[in-house]
């Protein structure tokens, strides 16, 4: 029988080089044998795999190859399939059949694949999983919470107001509106938060709205599906929602949100589903949102920059930091476990506290910590002097410290105290329990308190 092109009269030397460049262009290993068990014919592949040459031409398989299964199959007529074979340094599966003709046993043929390659693609693959997982850890510090409750920093009224209500609402599903000046701690509070609720253990992810531009966001937030836009990744990428799943999303500056986005955003906290860029399948999420915002938002409403239902929406749950400037008691706390956390060796002078007690703060706690690394850099000595302080702050500073001269450090204490207490029984109530529970959070007894109460005077 021709083995070519019937039409095409080609000679038996052309078909056999023909048939052995077929075989030597195989990628596996083969191996021929006669029904004698000579070996007729080995691919440059199966010398690659095995080690053996071509010297077996001729040979019988069994002497060279003394454990060989090959020679068994021209008797039981049997296939072998995946028969493990490992040598020094080599490694390789087996198949074995025998050439049957006119029922009629002639040869047996062995068909072999190398383990090694695949050995060492499964150590590469090992090692990219190990990579992977590393990258995955990353990530996922990447979108941890750092802050507990435990790390706010504050004994005035106020802020203990805000934790106490943010500890009985974090393990609510209902979002949240953080508002307060720029650098008060909103985000601080966000993850307080959500390590407090069931949710920790899942990703924290802040994003801040207004450093995005609006035509990107919301590919940010939902994420897009493929072919979407220019440039749109293959299979599309999913969004920061998607990512947050079971977790935080804490939307900062989100005063600065497009009004068109805000509806998106209505829409996902309503339906709690999301639905990609360029997709028309939703997708279930459940994700609390967490927003902050240092602006007036019902003023944005009014000048119709921010959606009134979105307000209504987020501002179910309203938590307000205080400024630093209405909690100036704090400040010296503040100081002291700034200093603690990196520079247990420095002291404030009194003149120097008694400036950072009046002035203004306008960038609040995150300048406060920025003036105190600054200082401890700059201080030649171990005791943060004026001299230290930024010179723009100290500008800023001196016209409102210069109208107070005559005050002492014991005067701003005092003061400090008066409204200290005046706040914490406005908040707790005048009663007698209500007495004792202010004093609790005072941390001094009842007794101190009615003495306090009398020295300042304190309409109770
Ligand atoms: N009560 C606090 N105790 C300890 N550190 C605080 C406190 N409040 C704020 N900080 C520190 O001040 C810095 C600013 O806080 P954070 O980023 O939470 O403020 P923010 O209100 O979210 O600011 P922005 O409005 O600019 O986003 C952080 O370094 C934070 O650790």
């Amino acid at each position: 029988m021709s083995i070519l092109n019937h039409q095409i009269d080609v000679s038996f030397e052309k078909q056999v080089e023909w048939w052995k460049a077929v075989i030597d262009s195989i990628n596996d290993g083969i191996l021929v044998i006669d029904q004698e068990g000579s070996v007729q014919l080995i691919n440059p592949e199966y010398t690659r795999i095995t080690g053996v040459t071509s010297d077996i031409l001729g040979k019988p398989l069994r002497e060279y190859r003394p454990g060989a299964q090959l020679p068994d199959t021209l008797e039981d007529r049997k296939c072998r399939v995946g028969v493990y074979r490992k040598t020094r340094d080599r490694e390789y599966l087996v198949d074995m059949a025998p050439i049957i003709v006119n029922d009629k046993v002639i040869g047996a043929v062995s068909v072999c694949k190398s383990l090694t390659e695949v050995h060492r693609l499964s150590q590469e693959l090992k090692k990219q999983n190990e990579k992977l997982k590393q990258l995955e850890r990353k990530m996922d510090s990447m979108y941890e919470a750092k802050y507990t409750f435990d790390q706010i920093i504050g004994k005035e009224a106020g802020l203990k107001g805000v934790v106490t209500v943010a500890k009985k609402v974090a393990d609510s599903s209902l979002p949240i509106l953080i508002t307060g000046e720029s650098g008060t701690g909103k985000e601080l509070f966000s993850q307080a938060i959500h390590n407090e609720s069931s949710r920790n253990g899942r990703p924290f992810i802040p994003v801040n709205c207004a450093a995005i531009p609006a035509e990107l966001l919301e590919s940010e937030l939902f994420g897009y599906g493929e072919g979407a836009f220019t440039g749109a990744k293959k299979g599309g990428k999913a969004g920061l929602f998607e990512m947050a799943n079971y977790g935080t999303l804490f939307l900062d500056e989100i005063g600065d949100m497009s009004y068109d986005l805000q509806a998106k955003l209505l829409r996902v906290l309503q339906e709690k589903k999301i639905r990609r860029v360029g997709e028309t399948i939703d997708r279930d999420i459940d994700v609390r949102v967490i927003a902050a915002t240092h602006r007036d938002l019902q003023h944005l409403v009014h000048k119709n920059r921010f959606r009134e239902d979105l307000f209504y929406r987020l501002n179910v749950i309203r938590l307000q930091v205080p400024s630093l400037r209405e909690r100036r008691e704090d400040i010296p706390r503040l100081i002291d476990s700034f200093l603690q956390s990196a520079y247990s060796t420095y002291t404030i002078e009194e003149q120097t506290l008694k400036f950072l007690y009046t002035y203004e703060w306008p960038g609040n706690v995150r300048e406060l910590k920025n003036v105190i690394d600054y200082a401890t850099c700059i201080a030649e000595g171990t005791e943060i002097t004026l001299h230290d302080l930024p010179e723009s702050m100290i500008k800023q500073g001196a016209e409102l410290f210069q109208q107070q001269p005559n005050r002492s450090l014991q005067g701003v204490m005092e003061d400090t105290e008066r409204r200290l207490i005046q706040e914490t029984i406005n908040y707790f109530g005048t009663g007698i329990e209500d007495k004792k529970k202010a004093a609790k959070s005072l941390g001094i007894s009842l007794a101190t308190l009615y003495n306090k109460i009398k020295k300042y005077n304190i309409g109770s």
